[in-house]
Formats: structure tokens, C-alpha cells, sequence
């Protein structure tokens, strides 16, 4: 039996989560023969040609060669990639934003009458096939061209359809939220500094422990307080902790904090609105 031909893949944009696409669908089983990609500084093209053995090509060339055009850039640098994408991307090609705010209808707007669009909000751990990617269809874009996101993403996480209407919150919460729970680890990192640990045993304690967390959490079906409580013994180490993790307010620093992030995903977009 023949397998179908797969859809040869163009990221317009190889920085950071480019490349953390790049480098997840070659690791998930993609030939570096089925990527292509685009970038603007010659040596940084010529550096992922080198580590990926993946093809770079101008951006003409790249939107020619792929039938899936992921878009990658900040959505500050949309509008000169859009004046060049503009020309050459026909309604038989799927474009995926990746781009943070930005709607669907913007790039329905300025490329061709007809082309389908699925916004995407990714993160970074698709380089280690840990991706929570949330898509949202666009005007042109179909059941079936959802599913061909699906399939692309599905290699590196897991994937989830949402209305584009919760893409800023989405952005807010897993789009960013890696960072998050970096910053949370570098802070407990501090603390075992503070209490006398060595630095690197303090990192190997956290991070263990976040990841036997975190397999608890996605694995184990159960509620996250749940998991808490059975952390925190009846006048025991734990819940002096978390005395002052609520004195400092950290649990409503978390919610400010994540609304700021959707505040700040829905300007992006609005920006573009207005110009
Ligand atoms: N980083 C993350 O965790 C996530 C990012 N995103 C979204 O992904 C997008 C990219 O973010 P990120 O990877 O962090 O940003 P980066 O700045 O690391 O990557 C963007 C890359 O695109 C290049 N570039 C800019 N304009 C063009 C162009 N016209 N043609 C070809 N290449 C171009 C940039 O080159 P140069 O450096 O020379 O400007 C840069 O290498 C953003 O829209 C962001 O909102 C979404 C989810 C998570
Ligand atoms: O910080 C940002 O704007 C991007 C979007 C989501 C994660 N990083």
C-alpha cells in the first residue's frame, strides 16, 4: 500500500518557535525534505540549514514550494511579510498563523480572495513533542483543513479546537504559560540557594519534582487541590508555605498577571486593526 503523499511544511519566520517546530517535526518522524523555511539574516538560515539539514528559501520560493505556510514572525514584523506573501499564496494553500493576537481576518484581508487561514497558539514545548496547541478556523478555512493542522501539530503535542473569540485568553494561559512556570521554578531555585543548597542540587530537586507534579496532573485524572491536600499533613511543613504564599497574594498575582498577558495578546491585534 501506498501511503498519501504529506504536506510539505514552510515556516515563514525560523525563530524561536520556528525553529522549536522545525526541530519537533523532524524529531516526531518529518523528512527534513518535506520542511522548508524562511528566514531574514542569511547566517542565521545558513546555521539551521547546517543543524537541520532543512532547505531555506526566500519567501516566494518557500510559499511556491509548501502547501502548509506557518507563520512565525512577531506580530510587529506581519506587514512586510503579508506585502509579500500577498502576490504568490493561492486558496489552495493553507496559511497558520502562529502569531499572537493577531486575527484570522487580517490575513484574510490582504492575501487572496479565498485563502484558508487557522490561527494557532502553540508553545514552546514542541521540542520535546510537549505542545498545547489551540486552533481556531478562520473564514475560508474547513473541517478538513483543521484537520491537516491537527495532524501537522498532533506530531509535536497535543492539539485542541477553540473559537478564535478565546485565542487571547489561550495566548494568556498556554501560549505564555511556559514561562510561567520557569520563572516558578528559577524562584524555588533561589529559595533552595537561600536555604543553603548547592545550585545544582536545588535545580535537580525542583525540576524532579515539577515533573513528577506535572505527570501527576496529566496522568492521574486528578483535581489539582486534590493533589495539594495530600501534600499538606495537618500542622505540617507544607501548609506554613502556603500560609504565605497566600499572605504574598501569589495566587491573585497569578490571575492579574494572566490577564495582563490577554490584555496585552488583544492590543497586538488591535494595532493591526487600526493600521
Ligand atoms: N516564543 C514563544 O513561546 C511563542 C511565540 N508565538 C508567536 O510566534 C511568533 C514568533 O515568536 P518568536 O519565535 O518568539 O519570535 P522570534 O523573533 O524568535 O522569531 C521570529 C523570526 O522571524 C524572523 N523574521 C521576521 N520577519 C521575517 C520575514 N519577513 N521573513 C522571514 N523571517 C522573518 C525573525 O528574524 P529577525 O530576528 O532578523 O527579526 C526571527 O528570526 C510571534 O508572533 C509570537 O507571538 C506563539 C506561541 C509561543
Ligand atoms: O510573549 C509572547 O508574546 C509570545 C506569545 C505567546 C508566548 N510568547
Amino acid at each position: 500500500m501506498t501511503e498519501a503523499k504529506r504536506p510539505v511544511v514552510g515556516v515563514f519566520g525560523a525563530g524561536k518557535i520556528g525553529e522549536a517546530l522545525l526541530s519537533g517535526l523532524l524529531s516526531g518522524g518529518r523528512d527534513a525534505g518535506e520542511l522548508v523555511f524562511t528566514e531574514r539574516s542569511a547566517e542565521r538560515a545558513a546555521q539551521l540549514t547546517s543543524e537541520y539539514g532543512i532547505a531555506s528559501a526566500d519567501v516566494p520560493t518557500a510559499a511556491r514550494t509548501a502547501d502548509v505556510l506557518v507563520v512565525a514572525v512577531k506580530p510587529q514584523d506581519i506587514e512586510p511579510l503579508l506585502d509579500e506573501l500577498a502576490g504568490v499564496v493561492t486558496p489552495d494553500k493553507l496559511v497558520v498563523s502562529l502569531c499572537a493576537g493577531l486575527p484570522t481576518a487580517l490575513f484574510e484581508r490582504r492575501l487572496a480572495e479565498g485563502v484558508p487561514v487557522v490561527r494557532v497558539m502553540p508553545n514552546t514545548p514542541m521540542v520535546v513533542g510537549q505542545a498545547m496547541s489551540a486552533l481556531s478556523a478562520g473564514a475560508h478555512a474547513s473541517p478538513d483543513h483543521l484537520d491537516l493542522v491537527s495532524e501537522v501539530l498532533g506530531v509535536v503535542g497535543k492539539v485542541v479546537v477553540v473559537p478564535e473569540s478565546q485565542q487571547d485568553a489561550v495566548t494568556a494561559l498556554s501560549g505564555s504559560g511556559p514561562a510561567y512556570f520557569f520563572y516558578l521554578v528559577e524562584a524555588m531555585i533561589d529559595a533552595g540557594i537561600l536555604l543553603g543548597l548547592p545550585r545544582a542540587v536545588a535545580q535537580d530537586l525542583i525540576v524532579q519534582s515539577a515533573v513528577g507534579a506535572a505527570t501527576m496532573l496529566a496522568q492521574g485524572g486528578n483535581h489539582p487541590v486534590t493533589l495539594r491536600e495530600a501534600v499538606t499533613s495537618p500542622a505540617g511543613t507544607t501548609i506554613m508555605a502556603i500560609r504565605e504564599l497566600e499572605k504574598h497574594g501569589v495566587r491573585a498575582a497569578l490571575i492579574a498577571a494572566i490577564e495582563a498577558a490577554r490584555d496585552r495578546s488583544q492590543q497586538l491585534g488591535a494595532a493591526h486593526e487600526q493600521g
